[in-house]
């Protein structure tokens, strides 16, 4: 479905944020990036999602190449949730959602009539929302509202840059559900998260990065306490009827 292949980022100090990642994203799976802060996922994410173009290498969506593909039909095939969630101005909810339509070419009116915004709500659970003033919503809530604009796209590609960082853990565990049923789909989801009990628990494969460099790429039952050690400079320690399986031991130094 999406298809990275030797992607070099050199930052505007000269400095190299990725260095020849490839990693293929398949349909019907959910994939997380993960790795330590500035390791470049986020980087990784928005070279996928065509709005930072790389220094060199290619990305392939069903085939085709991203560069040079006209913003509406690549709006078509890549949702992208960015980590930074924005105050919204004071406009409705719904209206908010319905903007992740507009870069596929819809009018604001036909956009905002578009049963997939509904759908969108409804799978974060904004639906009670939909009317309320979006400026004043919680932190949670407003990094929900970025999902559902993404999803109100419906593309079969939805690439989400840490949707639960700011989530309780209900709506952490609903979202990554609700992921899971995306890929049963066929929809091609990419998310770049930090609580590995989640990605483990929720995701067919793990791709790792650190220093800007791909370390691996694996399904999440081979990550292994050593492998935590060599990402993160952490040791790991499995508690027998822990609420999370990971507990910190040490920090890195
Ligand atoms: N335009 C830029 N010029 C120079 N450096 C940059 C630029 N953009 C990002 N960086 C740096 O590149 C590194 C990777 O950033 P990125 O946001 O991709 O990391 P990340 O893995 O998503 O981190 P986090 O987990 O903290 O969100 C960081 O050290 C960041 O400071």
């Amino acid at each position: 479905m999406l298809a990275a292949e030797a992607i070099c980022v050199r930052g505007s100090s000269g400095a190299d944020l990725l260095r020849h990642v490839s990693a293929v994203f398949r349909a019907g799976q959910v994939t997380a990036l993960i790795g330590p802060n500035g390791a470049g996922k986020s980087t990784l994410l928005r070279v996928l999602a065509g709005l930072l173009a790389p220094t060199s290498g290619s990305v392939h969506v069903q085939g085709a190449p991203l560069a040079g593909m006209a913003l509406a039909h690549r709006a078509l095939q890549i949702a992208y949730m960015p980590q930074d969630v924005p105050v919204f101005p004071a406009m409705p909810v719904r209206e908010v959602a319905s903007l992740g339509r507009l870069p596929c070419g819809e009018t604001p009116s036909r956009a905002l009539a578009h049963p997939a915004v509904d759908h969108a709500l409804h799978l974060t659970g904004l639906s009670a929302l939909a009317p309320r003033d979006a400026s004043r919503l919680s932190g949670g809530e407003r990094a929900r509202l970025m999902l559902a604009r993404a999803l109100s796209v419906e593309a079969p590609v939805l690439l989400a840059d840490e949707p639960v960082a700011a989530l309780d853990p209900a709506h952490a565990l609903a979202v990554m559900q609700m992921f899971r049923a995306l890929a049963a789909q066929g929809r091609c989801v990419v998310v770049v998260i930090h609580d590995l009990m989640l990605a483990t628990r929720f995701c067919d494969r793990l791709v790792l990065l650190r220093d800007g460099a791909l370390l691996h790429a694996l399904p999440p039952e081979q990550l292994s306490d050593a492998l935590v050690a060599e990402t993160y400079g952490v040791t790991t320690r499995r508690l027998e009827g822990a609420v999370l399986p990971w507990d910190l031991v040490s920090r890195p130094t």
